[in-house]
């Protein structure tokens, strides 16, 4: 049976929108906080979304700003109500029983802070053993894995408000494991860190998913994050679901085109593949001695075109590439896909 189920979800914001009369325009500007008109503007933030997730996935939500990802994942964190549609986390509706809820999941959104800003960390850490009630013995079990994990040791007697972003990103992510949840939720856990904070983020994830079976769910932006954690992507745009299934499916289904890269003796001899490049290239660049050559991976194989190179060349470097799933996911964005 799936851990998360969630059928038909959708969230429609309302906000209030001003409209300005003729009047305000005109002379009578000084009378126009009593001619105020106030009217209602619905913003369908998530449309109609169902899917499943099963314990122990890993899960990346991918979509251009303002898709609804956000909205989504808090809804599955039960911190927002759903305006319509059905969904339940191992039997439980989180917005109902939120309290019994917060005790198996763990949440890092990273503009709240789950953290007390004047305390040390380590103190942070007490009280929230203190809060989740989690005994003396699971605490110093957990949190020393955690610890060392995280490599947490150097900033534990640090108030939270002197740790830098990083820091403070790992010690958010220790904060939200301390009571070993079931579900841990994540928006955008890697934006604005450094290559190897961003490293050391996703090597952590990888482990717990692995060492404690935790179904990780992210919000992201970052293609890395996806390849690096998750086992599924799903793409939103506008609310409305777009794709839903492996990143690899993903590629084969989506990135037509393969690449190879090709190094040959002098610019020249390139330029000669350029001209007459192999069948089924469908596209060509040349940078020095360097030849770049595009196909449709459904009509051709990388051993074909290598190998109808190497027959007629001196090859000095080759590459195969992974179809770009960067571009790919540009272009997804740009194309209505339903
Ligand atoms: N509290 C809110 N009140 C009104 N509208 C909102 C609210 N939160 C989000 N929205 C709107 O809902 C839509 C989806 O926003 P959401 O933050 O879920 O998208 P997102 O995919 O997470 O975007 P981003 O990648 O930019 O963070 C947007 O049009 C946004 O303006």
């Amino acid at each position: 049976m799936s851990l998360i189920t969630v059928d038909e979800l959708t969230k429609v914001y309302k906000v209030r929108s001003r409209k300005k009369t003729p009047i305000e325009k005109g002379i009578f500007n000084s009378i126009k906080r009593f001619t105020k008109l106030r009217q209602y503007q619905n913003i369908s933030a998530v449309n109609n979304i169902s899917f499943t997730i099963d314990t122990g996935e890993t899960v990346g939500f991918l979509g251009p700003n303002g898709a609804g990802k956000s909205t989504l994942v808090k809804m599955l964190a039960g911190i927002l109500v759903p305006t319509s549609g059905s969904l339940k986390v191992n039997g439980v509706t989180p917005h109902r029983d939120r309290m019994n809820y917060a005790m198996n999941i763990g949440v890092v959104f990273g503009q709240r802070t789950t953290l007390w800003w004047d305390l040390p960390l380590s103190h942070s850490f007490d009280l929230l053993r203190v809060i989740y009630e989690i005994t003396p013995q699971d605490y110093e079990t957990t949190l020393r894995w955690l610890i060392e994990l995280l490599e947490l040791e150097p900033i534990l007697d640090r108030p939270v408000r002197q740790l830098s972003l990083g820091q403070r990103m790992r010690a958010e992510l220790a904060a939200a494991l301390l009571h070993r949840p079931q579900v841990l939720f994540l928006d955008e856990p890697t934006i604005g860190l450094d290559i190897a904070v961003k490293q050391r983020i996703r090597t952590s994830l990888r482990e717990l998913n692995r060492e404690w079976g935790v179904t990780i769910l992210l919000t992201t932006h970052d293609l890395r994050d996806i390849e690096e954690i998750c086992q599924r992507l799903i793409v939103i745009d506008k609310g409305q679901l777009m794709y839903n299934g492996s990143l690899n499916h993903f590629r084969e289904q989506f990135c037509g085109n393969r690449v190879i890269r090709v190094a040959l003796t002098d610019r020249h001899i390139a330029n000669r593949l350029v001209q007459d490049p192999p069948p089924e290239v469908t596209y060509t660049e040349q940078e020095g001695p360097w030849v770049t050559l595009y196909f449709d991976q459904a009509k051709t194989k990388a051993a074909d075109v290598a190998s109808w190179i190497m027959n007629k060349y001196i090859v000095m470097d080759l590459v195969v590439e992974e179809p770009s799933i960067e571009k790919t996911v540009t272009e997804l964005y740009r194309s209505e896909m339903k």
